[in-house]
């Protein structure tokens, strides 16, 4: 029988910029391994780390000790490349996340365009499908994007937190709710689609809330707020405030 757990929204940690403070010495520590036990300890459902085709932060040897290593899923997230698609043909993580990638970007800036590059997205997805790897495409919030990945065959979208986060942050609430209502919209949509929705990117325990009462999304991926937030309260508690948060969120009330 599913535990309660099991229908809540599911929080998946990602621990890219433990690895970021990390490379910045260029030693061992912090170790982004040891916060994903961390994490799941604290209550993190999954554990999603990006390699990025520059290795800035998460390097090869962190994925394959991830893979080793968790009890939990691991989200492989990568960009739609030969390369990175090789990578997870060999490692087997639970999924992989396609996302856009930029090396002059500082972190990810939008969806990926899986209209325009539907052809030869397609194939990608059945490879990595036909070797029982999850695939979920990192989209923006748009139902033209919806129908694609439906078409595509993707089982999973992640709607693109970012907009929307940038706006809640910096105070300006009717574009927030501008950018919250396309999320809703894209949700609603893509689930009847068959498509199962998560989202991610920019998420705080504040902008989190609103999108947590958004029902048709079942996993939220969340990072760089997190491994901030250690720096003063420790990962464990930022972890499981995040997942209070979310579940309260969920429930309708408002977290303690
Ligand atoms: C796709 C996404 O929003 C993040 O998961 C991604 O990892 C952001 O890139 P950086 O982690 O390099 O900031
Ligand atoms: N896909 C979003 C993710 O994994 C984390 O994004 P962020 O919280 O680091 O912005």
């Amino acid at each position: 029988m599913a535990s309660a757990r099991a229908t809540a929204p599911r929080l998946g940690v990602n621990i890219d910029h433990v690895a970021t403070v990390r490379n910045a010495r260029g030693g061992g520590a912090p170790d982004p391994v040891r916060a994903a036990h961390l994490a799941v300890a604290a209550g993190a459902d999954g554990i999603t780390a990006h390699l990025r085709e520059d290795r800035r932060h998460i390097r090869d040897g962190d994925i394959a000790r991830l893979k080793q290593e968790l009890t939990v899923p691991l989200n492989f997230e990568a960009g739609a490349t030969r390369e990175m698609v090789d990578i997870a043909l060999r490692v087997q993580p639970h999924a992989i996340c396609l996302v856009p990638e930029r090396r002059e970007e500082r972190t990810t800036e939008g969806g990926l365009d899986i209209i325009g590059r539907q052809n030869e997205l397609r194939p990608m997805i059945a490879e990595l499908s036909a070797a029982g790897i999850r695939v979920s495409l990192f989209v923006e919030a748009e139902p033209a994007v919806m129908r694609m990945a439906a078409e595509l065959g993707a089982p999973v979208v992640e709607l693109h937190t970012g907009a929307y986060c940038e706006r809640h942050d910096e105070g300006a609430a009717e574009a927030a709710q501008a950018e919250l209502q396309r999320i809703r919209i894209a949700a609603a949509l893509g689930r009847d689609l068959g498509l199962e929705i998560h989202a991610g990117h920019g998420l705080n325990f504040d902008s989190v809330v609103p999108v947590a009462r958004i029902p048709e999304i079942i996993e939220f991926n969340i990072g760089h707020f997190l491994v901030g937030e250690a720096i003063f309260t420790g990962l464990e508690a930022a972890v499981a405030h995040m997942r209070a948060v979310i579940l309260a969120a969920r429930a309708g009330q408002d977290a303690a």
